[in-house]
């Protein structure tokens, strides 16, 4: 198991303005494993992204990460994990995960070097995985500024998989792209899985992760409501709000909900 998050909670807020944004989520993914994390705006899934990423803290719950009890972790240890290269990210903005100042092949090269690979071989796996991301080398030298949104998006992905990490968070990753960057992103991520890394795919588009996932885990106001084979959640979903999110998912809709079920199964939903 690579990562195993138990009954967490997470609030934000003090006082009045507490407010609970997971409500004793469990989460597991195995070693090599994809999970897709799906769920609508505000369910908790850029929470539990943060939580596992030690940039929130929880309240009650625990996380291991490759074995390892992170959850009281301080910074300074989260900074050490992060160093060895176990756990990395890639957000729905590029912007946020690559620094606006190293080039391109400085952002891919830096994390290498930090974790102790020589100059050579930091080149050489940057050019790799460069390719793999489907980018030409003219584009070593620009600055993320310089590139477009879907190349931007790449060079995130290329970053977060150069140091061979056990584990990846994808937090919404093509959502900000048009649709010929979405599809690459995502066939470039699928090619990906081979490579043994494990990934937890977040999206509010059952329709985007239901290709890649090996499982699927539904967020629904907190709490984990359904998880499963990809497959079997999406022919056939137990939770109503699953069931919602897939009769509502126009590629997969296969036994073609009508409206008329999706306004029952949010009636009762909001019972
Ligand atoms: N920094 C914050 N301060 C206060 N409340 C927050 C903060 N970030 C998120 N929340 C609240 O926590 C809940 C969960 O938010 P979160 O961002 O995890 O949802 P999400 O499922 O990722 O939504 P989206 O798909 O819109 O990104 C929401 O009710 C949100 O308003």
């Amino acid at each position: 198991m690579i990562l195993e998050v138990s009954e967490l909670d997470v609030h934000y807020g003090q006082r009045r303005r507490r407010r609970r944004a997971l409500a004793g989520a469990s989460l597991t993914v195995e070693r090599g494993e994809v999970v897709g994390l799906i769920g609508e705006t505000g369910s908790g899934k850029s929470t539990l992204a943060r939580a596992v990423l030690g940039l929130v803290r929880a309240s009650a719950g625990r996380i291991v990460i490759d074995g390892e009890d992170v959850t009281g972790y301080s910074g300074r240890q989260w900074m050490a994990l992060r160093r060895r290269g176990v756990l990395q990210y890639v957000f729905q903005d590029p912007l946020r995960s690559l620094d606006p100042d190293l080039s391109i092949a400085d952002s891919l090269i830096e994390p290498l070097l930090v974790s102790g690979v020589s100059q050579a071989e930091a080149t050489r796996r940057a050019r790799t995985y460069l390719s793999r991301v489907r980018l030409g080398e003219e584009l070593l030298d620009r600055l993320p500024g310089e590139l477009s949104g879907g190349q931007r998006q790449r060079v995130a992905v290329a970053r977060a998989l150069v140091t061979e990490p056990k584990l990846v968070i994808l937090d919404e990753p093509v959502s900000a792209l048009d649709s010929a960057n979405r599809v690459q992103i995502l066939e470039i991520l699928k090619e990906l899985r081979g490579t043994g890394v494990a990934m937890v795919f977040i999206s509010h588009d059952l329709g985007s992760v239901a290709g890649i996932a090996d499982r699927i885990a539904v967020l629904y106001q907190g709490k984990l409501v359904e998880t499963g084979p990809a497959r079997d959640v999406v022919a056939e979903p137990r939770h109503p709000y699953t069931r919602l999110l897939v009769s509502s998912a126009p590629t997969l809709r296969t036994a073609s909900a009508g409206r008329a079920e999706r306004e029952a199964l949010r009636a009762l939903l909001d019972a």
